[in-house]
């Protein structure tokens, strides 16, 4: 992880100002070398400069303002949503422009523009880096993305059960004392969101072995880290700094060593089904995918259960973590919560039923993620062809677009008093208590914490399964407050777009006292 004045950053940046000379060069040769080009060049500058800029326009003072953008992007974003609100606006990256977009209006434009337009998985990639981290196949053909709608999503009520009995085991071990005991609390959620995680994608015992854990986690924190250092440069240049950073293969030989055996043995087990043998099929994301027969190699495989730890553990436990600290800042909304959870526990049992009627649980972790943000930039997408708005406004081809999501969550248009913690906020307009779109998984232009549009984060119901039953079997079973001298909300660390929780955040838990 890195803050905002660590030697980390200025030697990137000094290796990024090596590698954007020599970029210059090069644009320059090919510039020169072809009057079409020239033409083309001075068209984009002509629609980029009829967008307004926030911070300098003229050459120096944009490089400037784009180095000044790597450590965090959202005061900038804030300042240019203050400024331009439901107009395009653009911020400067290193090598290119980053146009950011507000309002139902343009959003919904955003939203039904065709992948071959303004293309999700192309800007994912540019500042997630996911070929030089998780392998060009995982990138180009990413098959997981319907697994996760066509299988976990629609077993989810199977799951949920299972997935409960990891939270209390995994829950007991990381928070176990009587007395009031100082947690870490990222690398305690983590644990648990990781069980949970893995009992989906790997099931048992894999899901409990401590070496997996961690080596997952280790996984996707390193992946995250390479990928905040690749973002800021192009193609060329985060290829080289992506190697240097990056133990991909190994780290992908070292899983292989966990799924390998798993692999084959379920090999084995298609085997004797197919020769008519009546065999009970695990039923897990491994399974799925090998079902699937896109991908036949262990090695292949082993990526894809990797990508998902990377895409679901860190975020999910990021978010919970922001929403327990808000619960250990306000131990005054425990007893409401405690409430809830007891009612519907004692109707439904520990089931998909019972957390879809936690409403209290469900608007506190949606509260704690409008507050909190993994990202000041939502809906990525990279512009292949010049994409033009209903006013007229013309994107160039190569640019970025995306939307502020962090200043819209903030902004008291849409949110009464934005910038408190309300955390029954989206319980009150339920008033017959089924309106599903106060939901934390719903979509709305006004609530992109799991994005907006055919691109919106698939894995959203499962990770929402996920932090209600850890949250819901922590408010039941657990007392939580902060020390006297903690801040009131949680700190967080910024890199370019990303956000996280401050990872040595610590609360105050015991067991429940009453
Ligand atoms: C609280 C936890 C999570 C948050 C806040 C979150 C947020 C997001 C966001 C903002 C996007 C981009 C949406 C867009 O571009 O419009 C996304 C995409 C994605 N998320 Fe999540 N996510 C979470 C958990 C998960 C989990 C648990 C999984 C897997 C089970 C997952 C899988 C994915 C995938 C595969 C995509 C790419 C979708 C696409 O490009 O079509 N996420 N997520």
């Amino acid at each position: 992880m890195f803050s905002s004045s660590s030697p980390e950053v200025y030697l990137l940046v000094s290796a990024g100002l090596v590698g954007i000379t020599v970029q210059l060069f090069l644009q320059s040769q090919r510039v020169s070398s072809s009057s079409r080009r020239s033409a083309r060049h001075h068209d984009v500058i002509a629609k980029l400069n009829a967008i307004p800029t926030v911070g300098s326009t003229n050459w120096g003072g944009s490089w400037r303002s784009a180095i000044k953008n790597i450590r965090g992007t959202s005061g900038v974003v804030q300042e240019g949503y203050n400024r331009y609100k439901n107009v395009p606006f653009k911020i400067p990256l290193l090598y290119n422009w980053m146009v950011v977009v507000s309002g139902a209006k343009l959003l919904e434009e955003v939203k039904a523009a065709p992948d071959d337009q303004l293309s999700a998985a192309e800007g994912t990639n540019d500042f997630l880096k996911i070929a030089f981290t998780m392998g060009h196949r995982v990138a180009n053909e990413p098959y997981h993305f319907v697994v996760i709608k066509t299988q976990l999503n629609r077993k989810l009520s199977s799951l949920c059960p299972i997935v409960e009995d990891e939270i209390s085991v995994a829950l007991s071990e990381v928070f176990s004392s009587q007395e009031w005991k100082p947690v870490v609390a990222l690398e305690a959620i983590q644990k648990v969101v990781s069980g949970a995680s893995n009992r989906i994608f790997v099931g048992l015992p894999l899901c409990r072995n401590p070496d997996w854990l961690e080596f997952g986690l280790q996984f996707a924190v390193d992946s995250l880290s390479a990928a905040r250092r690749a973002f800021i440069f192009d193609d060329i240049i985060s290829r080289i700094i992506a190697s240097l950073v990056t133990s991909t293969e190994s780290q992908v030989g070292r899983a292989v060593e966990f799924l390998g055996p798993i692999i084959r043995e379920r090999q084995k087990i298609a085997d004797r089904a197919r020769s008519g043998e009546v065999v009970n099929m695990p039923d897990d994301f491994l399974q799925w995918l090998i079902d699937t027969g896109i991908e036949t190699t262990e090695r292949e495989i082993t990526q894809r259960i990797l990508v998902m730890v990377f895409a679901s553990v860190h975020v999910t436990a990021s978010s919970l973590m922001c929403a327990v600290y808000n619960l250990a800042a306000h131990p005054e909304y425990l007893e409401p919560l405690r409430e809830e959870v007891d009612t519907v526990v004692r109707q439904h049992g520990w089931t998909k039923a019972a957390t879809d009627k936690m409403y209290k649980i469900d608007s506190f972790l949606k509260e704690s993620l409008r507050l909190g943000g993994a990202s000041s930039l939502i809906m990525l997408r990279k512009v292949l062809k010049d994409f033009t708005f209903s006013d007229g406004r013309v994107i160039p081809r190569g640019c970025y677009i995306s939307a502020p999501s962090c200043a819209i969550h903030h902004d008291e248009e849409f949110y009464d008093k934005p910038n408190a913690f309300d955390p029954f906020r989206f319980v009150r307009p339920r008033s017959n208590g089924k309106d599903m779109k106060q939901g934390m998984v719903s979509l709305a232009p006004d609530y992109l914490a799991f994005g907006h549009g055919k691109h919106a984060c698939p894995g959203r119901f499962a990770a929402a399964m996920i932090q209600k039953t850890i949250l819901a079997h922590i408010v039941s079973s657990y007392d939580l407050k902060l020390d006297d001298d903690a801040p009131a909300s949680c700190r967080t660390v910024e890199f370019g777009i990303f956000i996280a929780p401050d990872p040595t955040t610590t609360v105050l838990l015991r067991k429940r006292a009453t």
